[in-house]
């Protein structure tokens, strides 16, 4: 099969990489790059009409990232025809009916492994669970740079942003470290995971979403002394037709499986009816493990096997965080009656006070979050899981 691969970076060199070394089926045709000087060989084009308009290219690889012109380019692959295998979440997310409803209309693949979990087999793990079970819980941590940035700072008392440049120099984080530090790039992947889990599309706007930006040393040591980790955790439940998502950090005991996952890894949990707990463990972010899950996506055009991951949105469900309730640590610059007022337990010193709230629903705390914050608060929260 002869491929059209849109950017050549960390994850596109990977691709490059593997199909070289699998010596098998699957074909480099042409590469999309930005700028001539990139170009390093006859396969090399800034020019996207020679990927798209070639009869012999089967599969585009869009691994560029960004939102424009990945959207373009990917409906005009399969307006054309082409199947299509992507890794770029935030251009799935924000488009993702489309992509899906395109597809089936040209009878393309639109594979999308690599978008969430990176070199975890998650997708279509996920796509069999739920076509014989209900899927009432997905959770876990589904970035590998924030993950990387707490555990370097919870185990060497690492300072945030020079473990974030860390990230950058090994290949995790986004071209705009933002998304990966404010919670987007998990957003993304939760709305991915769950139009997955449950055929439905979830709006970005549905999906409260707080990050680790405002983390600092003072909060960590609060945690060690509470024997706590905090992690990034996506959640979306399903109650009786009603789906809780939502993304935010989360003190864990510092004992589960989930507080002592390291480096670049995630976990992807799901709970099932039948199948009960499921825990899927890897590489979240990084480029080998990244390709290889874009190349498992070619490898099933190639053998047709990706037939049977065929993705539908076609069901509306509510997305309600109203009753999804638990406590919550905040660290604000200053003291807060509000806070205060909801609290069953806070301390203060010079960095500032540390409350410990009591049942909360996840639709309060982020609205409260975003009200402190117009009044000129500083703050971090984080849910605690007792
Ligand atoms: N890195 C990772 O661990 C993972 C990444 N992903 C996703 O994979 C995608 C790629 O990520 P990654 O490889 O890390 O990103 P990089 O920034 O390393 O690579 C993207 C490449 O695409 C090129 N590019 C961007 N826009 C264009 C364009 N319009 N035309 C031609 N080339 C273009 C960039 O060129 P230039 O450098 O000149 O701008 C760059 O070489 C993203 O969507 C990311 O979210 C998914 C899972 C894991
Ligand atoms: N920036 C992302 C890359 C993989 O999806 C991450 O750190 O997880």
């Amino acid at each position: 099969m002869k491929i059209g691969l849109l950017g050549c970076g960390t994850v596109g060199s990977g691709v490059v990489e593997i199909i070289e070394k699998l010596k098998g089926s699957l074909e480099i045709q042409r590469i999309l790059v930005k700028s001539p000087e990139d170009c390093k060989d006859a396969r090399y084009t800034c020019n996207y009409a020679d990927l798209v308009n070639d009869p012999e290219i089967d599969i585009i690889v869009e691994v560029m990232g960004g939102l424009h012109p990945a959207r373009e380019y990917i409906l005009e692959a399969l307006t054309k025809g082409k199947h299509v295998v992507s890794a770029n979440k935030a251009v799935i997310a924000a488009n993702f009916k489309e992509f899906v409803e395109t597809a089936k209309a040209h009878h393309c693949y639109f594979l999308i492994e690599a978008s969430t979990g990176g070199g975890i087999p998650w997708i279509k793990n996920l796509q069999r669970y739920a076509r014989i079970d209900d899927i009432f819980e997905i959770t876990g941590i589904f970035n590998g740079t924030t993950n990387y940035i707490l555990d370097q700072m919870h185990k060497s008392g690492a300072d945030f942003d020079a473990v974030l440049k860390e990230a950058q120099k090994l290949g995790y984080a986004e071209y705009d470290p933002s998304a990966d530090i404010d919670g987007i790039d998990v957003q993304n992947k939760a709305i991915i995971s769950a139009g997955i889990a449950h055929n439905t599309y979830v709006y970005k706007e549905e999906v409260p979403v707080f990050g680790i930006r405002d983390l600092t040393c003072t909060d960590i040591d609060y945690f060690h002394r509470k024997k706590k980790v905090c992690k990034l955790l996506a959640v979306i439940r399903c109650l009786n037709d009603e789906l809780a998502v939502y993304v935010e950090p989360t003190l864990l005991n510092e004992n589960s499986l989930e507080a002592n996952v390291p480096d670049n890894f995630n976990i992807c949990s799901l709970s099932g009816v039948t199948i009960g707990d499921l825990k899927f463990y890897g590489q979240g972010a990084g480029k080998l493990p990244t390709a290889n899950a874009v190349v498992q996506d070619l490898l099933d055009i190639a053998s047709d096997e990706a037939k049977d991951y065929e993705i539908v949105l076609d069901k509306t469900l509510k997305v309600n965080n109203e009753n999804e309730t638990h406590a919550y640590y905040v660290h604000t610059d200053k003291a807060c009656e509000t806070l205060q007022e909801i609290s069953r337990a806070y301390e203060s010193n010079a960095d500032g006070v540390f409350y410990e709230t009591g049942k909360l629903s996840v639709a309060k705390m982020h609205e409260l979050s975003k009200q402190l914050r117009q009044q000129g608060y500083k703050l971090f929260f984080a849910g605690i899981r007792e």
